[in-house]
């Protein structure tokens, strides 16, 4: 660890871990319910065990980005955080707002209350409260985040990664407009979800991997840099006008099914020079890093992200094709993938990245962590084909044949209990990486490994 401050990640990251954990766990449950379904009905109905699924990741994934920005910025600005003391007090308010969603949702207290209530819109279904409150700890982190970087260093990593995460806290302030016309209210509710994800996250995984390629590959900055700079431009340039893929069956004007068609087909480009820029990053290398495990975990994130986002989101993203598949099994498909390969992978590349340094031991359980990345990424593509069957299958009889939900749903079970297994298989390789991450590896004391300590070589 070069800076002191950068320890704050260390709480950002355990916090978000175990959000992980929950996040996880709901999933499992949430796949029971599709094969039992009355499991659990009386005492956790499968909407609320979806809504701590997507709620919760959605919290430890950005939990973990502010982690990494405490992480490294202070490394890229040459400086230490500016008031480690807000850190915590964002931390602490993540926390409490954290503990509020659950106990609101679990015992779905104060229903209809704006500022108390459950929200009832997919991701942003959080009481009023907690979103005032995501919004305060946002703007202390902006504010802790910039004077760090306007008083220190400025590099092209922190400056991206600051206009996302500026970008991430500014398009939030959406979840508060919700128009009584539902068409108008989707339109808004995508400027949250859709731009979040195809647009100013994109530029925080950009820098992440960025940051992480030079410190793992040692690569000049300036080739690095020229790369961000494109994969920002085209994330952008296709991002935005993209959302248009959302608007085809809204009630929207018919000109969004070409803009949304065409621009959306563009986004495969930025998460394609992601991984493209990966691989070479990791060819023209010339430092052989000794933690092979960050190495796994960003090249795999570029590659997933590239199927999952890329691949399997311009399977259906022609309103041609959307028309049959809008809201089938083909869209778990790839939502489960894209938000697997992007950002649950790229957290978990910074943390094994920064968790040995954080702790100040060296490699660690390496071997046990790349073995969680098999295990974990493996379900999930596995999870992702099944899902991708169930929903032709679906699309085919209900879109086409015209059959009823239902029904359509009794021809799947098969299918369903496969992702199950695949979720198992998830969860296991979650319960992995936590026990490599955190329990210390049995080491024995060799001679002379006190001189070698002096400078870690996880830095
Ligand atoms: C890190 C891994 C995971 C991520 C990133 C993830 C992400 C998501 C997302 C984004 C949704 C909403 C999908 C949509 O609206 O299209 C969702 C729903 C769901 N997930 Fe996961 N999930 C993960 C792990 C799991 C696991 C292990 C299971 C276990 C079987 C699971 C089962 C489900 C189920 C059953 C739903 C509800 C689908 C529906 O409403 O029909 N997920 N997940
Ligand atoms: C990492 C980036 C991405 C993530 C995390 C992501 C995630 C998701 C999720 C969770 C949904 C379901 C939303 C809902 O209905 O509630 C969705 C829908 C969709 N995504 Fe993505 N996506 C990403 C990138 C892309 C890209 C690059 C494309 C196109 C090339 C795309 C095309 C679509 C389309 C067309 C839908 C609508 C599906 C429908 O009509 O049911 N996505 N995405
Ligand atoms: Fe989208």
């Amino acid at each position: 660890m070069k800076f002191e401050t950068q320890k704050i990640a260390f709480a950002y990251f355990t916090f978000a871990l175990i959000l992980f954990a929950v996040q996880v766990t709901g999933g499992l449950l949430a796949g029971l319910v599709y094969v039992i379904p009355n499991f659990l009905s009386d005492i956790l109905p499968f909407n609320i065990i979806r809504m701590l699924h997507t709620n919760s990741l959605i919290v430890w994934l950005i939990t973990g980005f502010f982690g990494a920005a405490y992480f490294l910025v202070p490394e890229e600005a040459e400086r230490e955080i500016h008031s480690p003391l807000l850190a915590y007090i964002q931390l602490a308010i993540l926390v409490v707002g954290t503990i509020g969603v659950v106990i609101t949702y679990v015992f779905n207290i104060f229903e209809g209350n704006w500022l108390l209530g459950k929200d009832g819109r997919e991701f942003l279904e959080q009481p009023g409260w907690v979103k005032l409150g995501i919004v305060a700890a946002a703007l202390i982190f902006l504010y802790n985040i910039s004077m760090t970087v306007l008083k220190g260093r400025k590099t092209a990593i922190s400056n991206i990664l600051i206009v996302g995460l500026w970008g991430l806290a500014l398009l939030f302030l959406f979840a508060f407009v919700n128009p009584e016309n539902l068409a108008l209210d989707k339109q808004y509710w995508w400027y949250v979800v859709h731009l979040w994800v195809e647009g100013v996250w994109e530029l925080i995984m950009a820098s992440i991997l960025a940051y992480l390629m030079l410190k793992l590959t040692g690569v000049d900055r300036e080739i690095v840099e020229k790369w961000l700079y494109v994969i920002v431009a085209t994330a952008l340039f296709s991002g935005i006008l993209g959302t248009g893929h959302h608007y085809y069956w809204i009630g929207t004007p018919g000109y969004w099914q070409w803009i949304g068609s065409i621009f959306s087909s563009l986004e495969v480009i930025p998460f394609f020079a992601m991984m493209a820029f990966a691989f070479v990053m990791v060819w023209k290398g010339r430092r052989d890093h000794p933690n092979k495990a960050a190495l796994l975990w960003a090249l795999g994130c570029a590659t997933l992200a590239f199927f999952g986002a890329g691949v399997w989101g311009f399977l259906h993203t022609l309103h041609g094709v959307n028309y049959y598949t809008h809201g089938t099994q083909i869209t778990a498909a790839h939502g489960h993938l894209a938000f697997f390969g992007a950002y649950v992978a790229l957290n978990l590349a910074i943390m094994t990245y920064a968790m040995p340094i954080l702790k100040n031991r060296d490699p660690y359980n390496q071997v046990l962590n790349m073995a969680a990345f098999w295990l974990m990424s493996g379900g999930m593509v596995f999870m992702t084909f099944v899902l991708t069957f169930a929903g032709t299958v679906q699309t085919h009889l209900q879109r086409v044949r015209g059959e009823d939900y239902m029904s359509v749903q009794a021809e799947l079970p098969l299918f369903m209990w496969m992702r199950f297994g695949a979720g198992v298989a998830v969860v296991l390789g979650v319960l992995l990486f936590l026990y490599a991450i955190f329990v210390p590896k049995k080491e024995i004391i060799k001679p002379g490994k006190q001189v070698a300590e002096a400078t870690n070589p996880a830095e």
